[in-house]
């Protein structure tokens, strides 16, 4: 069965049509990024798909509703330590304090900040808290992990850094991996963590194709002006 199954699926703002007539399926262990110019809709979806935002009309179905996290392209951490931020998460999911701290402790070893657990989140550098943003949502054991431009903001150390938390999480050597979807403007990253490519452009889906395909296969004209940076 299909973890997310959308049939033509429109979402409006008020006026704005930000996504129309979607329909797609995404299944279990598929890593999907997101493509797209500026306003072309990727936000929208992984907000729809994560439950933030209702359908304006057609019909969405998703499996995994309560394994799932989002990470945002900029996180929002609280005023306290790195430790209790993580731990925080899992508290407002219903786990009791004093579980949550051992949690979060093995989620920061995990993302490799275990080392800053005490420190104010917000005084973390970009890449750090981004991070953190990691570690919380692993934290959630989810099965499902949905990205936001999750390297947008940071250089290019913090990124290579980034990915290859993504590329553990969805490929992991205890087997237990991640279905993940996440937008980006990087295609080289797209290539190198992508497993499909869903490309959008002004709210409607106008490819969605095996990596490989996308990038070597024939488009339609305006993905293919896209891949060749004439189109963002
Ligand atoms: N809260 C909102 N209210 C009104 N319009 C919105 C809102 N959020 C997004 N939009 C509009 O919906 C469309 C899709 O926006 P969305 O943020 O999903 O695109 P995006 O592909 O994620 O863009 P970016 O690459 O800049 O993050 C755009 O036209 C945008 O202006």
């Amino acid at each position: 069965m299909s973890l997310f199954h959308l049939d033509k699926v429109n979402v409006h703002y008020g006026s704005v049509a930000a996504l129309s007539a979607i329909s797609l399926r995404i299944e279990d262990g598929e890593r999907v990024a997101l493509v797209g110019a500026n306003g072309s809709g990727k936000s929208t979806l992984l907000r729809l798909l994560h439950g933030l935002l209702p359908a304006s009309s057609g019909t969405v179905e998703r499996v995994a509703r309560d394994r799932q996290a989002l990470v945002f392209q900029r996180p929002y951490l609280l005023r306290t330590s790195v430790l209790n931020n993580v731990a925080l998460g899992l508290w407002l999911r219903g786990t009791r304090w004093r579980d949550a701290r051992p949690l979060a402790q093995r989620a920061l070893e995990r993302v490799e900040m275990d080392g800053l657990a005490q420190r104010s989140a917000r005084a973390l550098s970009g890449g750090q808290q981004q991070r953190v943003a990691l570690a919380q949502a692993w934290a959630m054991r989810p099965d499902v992990l949905l990205l936001d431009e999750p390297t947008a903001n940071l250089d290019p150390h913090a990124k290579r850094e980034v990915e290859a938390l993504m590329q553990e999480f969805s490929c992991p050597a205890d087997g237990r991996a991640l279905t993940m979807v996440f937008s980006s403007h990087n295609l080289g990253q797209v290539k190198r963590l992508a497993s499909r490519v869903m490309y959008l452009e002004h709210g409607r889906l106008l490819a969605d194709l095996p990596v490989d395909q996308f990038f070597n296969g024939t488009l339609p004209e305006e993905a293919h002006l896209f891949v060749k940076g004439e189109r963002i």
